[in-house]
């Protein structure tokens, strides 16, 4: 199983960042979760607009031509947790990595979302971009555990 969070930013808190590294961490060999971040560029004197365009062409670029894209965004598609594991096998069994996009401050360009096979949404309520990594980080150790019958998730 190959799974890319694909991430806006580069340089978050340091709780976020250990919280992500930590569920990372727990996965067996068989599940390969990455996370991989997208530089921004200095906020000042861009526009919104112009960031998110220079962030997109990077996340663009880090893209496999057969990879199955999901972008999170607070306007997606609400999934309880066993709706997100099935969705998630079906996923992974059309392509060889899924790959979740989590913007910037900004939100994402058009360009991403219609790379997108699905919006998906954790929460009614926006979210920083750095809770949205941690959040799905442990959503996806949380489908393993399903999957693996392990005693972390308990319905
Ligand atoms: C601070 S939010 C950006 C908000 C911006 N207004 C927008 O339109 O996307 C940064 C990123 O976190 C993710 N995010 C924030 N809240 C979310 C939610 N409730 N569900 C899914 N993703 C969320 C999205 O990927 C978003 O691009």
């Amino acid at each position: 199983m190959r799974v890319l969070i694909l991430a806006v930013g580069q340089h978050i808190s340091d709780w976020a960042q250990d919280a992500v590294r930590g569920y990372l961490g727990r996965f067996p060999r068989s599940w390969r979760v990455e996370l991989k971040e997208i530089r921004t560029e200095p906020r000042a004197g861009q526009t919104p607009a112009r960031l998110m365009q220079l962030e997109g062409s990077r996340i663009l670029e880090a893209l496999e031509e057969d990879d199955y894209v999901v972008v999170l965004d607070e306007h997606g598609k609400d999934f309880t947790t066993t709706e997100f594991a099935r969705s998630l096998n079906e996923w992974m069994s059309e392509a060889s990595r899924v790959v979740f996009v989590i913007g910037g401050p900004d939100g994402l360009a058009p360009e991403v979302k219609e790379k997108a096979r699905r919006l998906m949404r954790l929460s009614a309520m926006t979210m920083p971009h750095a809770l949205a990594r941690v959040f799905l980080a442990e959503q996806l150790y949380r489908v393993w555990s399903i999957g693996a019958g392990h005693p972390y998730h308990r319905a």
